[in-house]
């Protein structure tokens, strides 16, 4: 049996520059990853099915992006004239689902690279994270493991090192979907490209990006769109603010807040009205599956 992490995200920034002619928008992103998420277990299966008992999570096999992942990594295997053991995966789900971090996502690249590992594929991480793409447009960064900075629908990324800070994020309890948010003629799609080279302006090349930095180009464009649909998240939000600056990730619903220290971050948690739910994380470079991944291929 295999067990593997499927962290979280947050969206540090998040600049939309445009709608393309397929309906998807352009934008810039920071993707920072967590070392919080839901939990994967495989096993091989020699019926060449694939199950996926999903726990708490209330989702159609069909249609959970684990299920989905499982069978186009098949499908992809079955091209090439391979055939393959079935696999039995079971999720734990920690993550709220609609929450703008990632958590459908990065339990589909989780599957990915553990049934590529399980199932002896050897696909590159180039073919998974193409894979990836055909899911969803966040799967590609936990198929890659690096934090980093996104262009593209989310699928161009360069790893970026951040300073480590520690976040408190919160769920307000509401589910939020994307391509809702996206179809909206209110929200803004016209915000400058930024480069690169200016976010990295006044540092030098080996040093992680500064809070300080981080702070100035924080930002997400459906953040008002949101929380005028959703009162909640704007509630969510400005109870955070009393502590640290604080701002949606994704299309939400969790909007987050960033602080020096372990300490800083749970004592903000510990206040935390009951109607809301929350959870404090470390920003990681490297995504835990990958760190799980790497130790796994150098005891073998
Ligand atoms: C908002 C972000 O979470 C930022 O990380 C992502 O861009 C969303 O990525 P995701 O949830 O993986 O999105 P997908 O499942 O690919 O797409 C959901 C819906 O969002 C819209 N969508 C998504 C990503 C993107 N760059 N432009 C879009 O317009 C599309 O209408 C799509 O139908
Ligand atoms: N394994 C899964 N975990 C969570 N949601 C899933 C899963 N599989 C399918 N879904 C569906 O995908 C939708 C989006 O879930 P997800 O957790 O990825 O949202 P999100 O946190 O907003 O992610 P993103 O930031 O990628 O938009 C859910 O509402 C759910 O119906």
């Amino acid at each position: 049996m295999l067990t593997l992490p499927a962290p979280a995200k947050l969206n540090l920034i998040l600049r939309i520059l445009g709608r393309r002619p397929d309906g998807y928008h352009e934008l810039q992103t920071l993707f920072q990853i967590l070392d919080y998420g839901d939990s994967l277990e495989f096993s091989l299966l020699d019926d060449g099915s694939i199950r996926v008992d999903a726990g708490t999570l209330d989702v159609p096999e069909q249609d959970n992006l684990v299920y989905r992942a499982a069978l186009l990594l098949r499908q992809n295997m079955q091209w090439q004239n391979k055939s393959l053991p079935g696999a039995d995966i079971r999720l734990s789900k920690k993550l709220p689902h609609g929450g703008g971090i990632g958590g459908g996502s990065s339990d589909a690249a989780t599957t990915l690279l553990g049934l590529n590992y399980l199932w002896q594929c050897h696909l590159s991480i180039d073919t998974l994270a193409e894979l990836g793409r055909q899911l969803g447009a966040d799967i590609p960064v936990f198929v890659r493991g690096h934090t980093a900075w996104a262009e593209g629908v989310g699928e161009k990324l360069t790893p970026l090192c951040t300073e480590k800070r520690h976040y408190l994020v919160l769920a307000p309890g509401c589910q939020v979907s994307t391509a809702k948010i996206f179809s909206d003629s209110r929200l803004t799609r016209d915000s400058d490209a930024i480069t690169l080279a200016a976010l990295r302006e006044g540092q030098l090349n080996e040093t992680p990006l500064s809070s300080k930095k981080l702070e100035a180009f924080s930002g997400n464009d459906c953040q008002e769109l949101v929380e005028s649909l959703y009162p909640e998240v704007r509630d969510a939000r400005e109870w955070l603010q009393q502590f640290a600056p604080a701002q949606l990730t994704g299309t939400g619903g969790c909007v987050f807040a960033a602080f020096e220290t372990e300490q800083a971050a749970r004592s903000a948690l510990v206040r935390l009205p009951r109607k809301w739910q929350g959870f404090v994380a470390a920003g990681v470079q490297t995504s835990p599956t990958h760190q799980q991944l790497a130790k796994l291929t150098s005891s073998n």
